[in-house]
């Protein structure tokens, strides 16, 4: 008896426990997905942090606020504290967005913005470029004058969406971003992120929202770049950033040209010049050297390549602040609906500093006097690292469209600085050694 083809019969026998197997390991597969599911949204339901790598992080922040949006977006509790939020006190009040609202700038805009009766709303992915705590607290802070923030990133369009959907935005303050200048050499994309991609998402979600909001926005004196022409004016040529950092803001500039120009979106960009005060950036010269001289340690005090000493327009908060809301009070409406563009919109750019540069050595030397400690100051070359010899702003169309106006010098904002320093570190002054101790 021929028996049948050792092949034919191994086929047989392989297709039948193939076969089995096949619908085995799909079950198993499936039961895995459904536990995986469960898990995840569990953990990201109730443990929604961001990530802790010292980028911007948007990758992973994307699919966090996806979940929680998920779980959220079901919660009634959670609509409910927008809307709350982000609804007006006053008559004809505005209702603002505020991305970055957990930054420095954000948060103290954010408040100025609800004292004086207007909704506020915060969005901010509390990513770790800087000491998260620093940017929980200033949540804390918004808390208890009732602004809700928002945990959540640029780049997720589904959010910003349902926050549109839910709220009839009239202004987006925005805000957040991937400052520093320096930090771009390291982490490069997460300028590319934030600052691009983050602001690009931003509009996609504004120029199809109904109705359209005008949007003010950070964009940063860096732009100038190798500009020489003395003091800053908008006028001036922004085609030389010295960083990416720079560039990504510069390209800022130009993609609001084109939502203003398509879309009618309007858009107001403001050139901060580095702005410092009270829970400000611990990256910022000002506030590490304020840390390293109290606890002893050197600080780097760069010099140009020709010798000369570098010197910025520090400009302080409360000035900030106001320059800020000027331009959210004077920014016109957007004209685009459904999408689509009906009449020209507004698009504006201006310089918010202090039209008086202050050297760095001259900082220190405040530093020195207000903390009575000797710096332990270490004169170097400016490492080429994205800096620029010197910022000096004109902000005369600031002043003649919506009154801006600095009013705080260097001392006086930095006597304000130090004063929150020390009690937010809890560190005791000492009356005659100076202020010592650490945090
Ligand atoms: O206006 C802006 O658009 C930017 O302002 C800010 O950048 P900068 O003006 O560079 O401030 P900051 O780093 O505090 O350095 C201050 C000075 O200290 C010098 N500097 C710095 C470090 C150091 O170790 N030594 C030193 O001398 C340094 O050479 C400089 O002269 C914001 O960070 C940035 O996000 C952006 O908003």
């Amino acid at each position: 008896m021929a028996s049948p083809p050792a092949t034919s019969k191994t086929t047989n026998l392989e297709g039948y426990n193939t076969t089995k197997f096949l619908a085995a390991s799909t079950k198993l597969l499936f039961r895995l997905t459904l536990l995986v599911a469960l898990v995840l949204s569990f953990f990201f339901t109730f443990n929604n942090r961001p990530v802790s790598n010292g980028t911007t992080g948007s990758h992973r922040v994307l699919t966090t606020t996806h979940l929680s949006y998920a779980f959220y977006g079901s919660a009634a509790s959670w609509e409910k504290e927008v809307r709350r939020s982000s609804t007006p006190r006053r008559v004809n009040g505005f209702s603002v967005l505020v991305t970055g609202a957990g930054g420095f700038v954000g948060t103290h805009c954010s408040l100025a913005l609800k004292k004086r009766g207007d909704g506020v709303l915060g969005l901010d992915n509390f990513n770790s470029y800087y000491d998260p705590s620093l940017k929980r607290a200033r949540q804390k802070l918004l808390k208890q004058h009732e602004i809700f923030i928002v945990e959540g990133d640029l780049n997720d369009g589904v959010l910003l969406s349902k926050l549109f959907d839910i709220v009839p935005f009239t202004h987006v303050l925005h805000l957040a971003a991937q400052a520093g200048v320096r930090y771009a050499m390291q982490n490069p994309q997460s300028y590319v992120r934030s600052n691009i991609a983050g602001f690009v998402n931003l509009l996609e979600v504004a120029k199809t929202a109904d109705p359209q909001p005008s949007i003010v926005w950070a964009s940063s004196s860096s732009v100038y770049g190798l500009n020489t022409e003395n003091p800053f004016s908008e006028s001036h040529r922004t085609d030389q950033p010295a960083s990416l950092y720079a560039a990504t803001k510069k390209a800022g500039e130009e993609i609001a040209h084109v939502y203003n120009h398509i879309y009618g979106l309007a858009i107001t960009g403001l050139r901060f010049f580095t702005v410092y005060g009270p829970w400000g950036r611990p990256d910022m010269a000002y506030f590490f050297f304020t840390k390293d001289i109290l606890l002893g340690k050197p600080i780097n005090v760069y010099r140009t390549h020709d010798g000369k000493e570098v010197a910025r327009d520090f400009t302080y908060i409360d000035d900030v602040v106001k320059g800020c809301l000027g331009a959210v009070d004077t920014v016109e409406k957007s004209t685009g609906k459904g999408g689509k563009k009906q009449a020209p919109a507004q698009l504006r750019i201006y310089n918010l500093g202090n039209t008086s540069p202050v050297s760095v050595d001259k900082l220190v030397s405040i530093l020195e006097t207000l903390l009575k400690v000797k710096a332990k100051k270490h004169i170097i070359k400016m490492p080429r690292n994205g800096d620029v010899p010197f910022t000096h702003a004109n902000v005369s169309l600031a002043y003649k469209d919506f009154g801006y106006k600095p009013v705080t010098d260097l001392s006086t904002g930095l006597k304000k600085f130090v004063k929150w320093y020390v009690s937010y570190n809890g560190i005791k002054p000492r009356v005659r050694k100076g202020i010592t101790g650490s945090n």
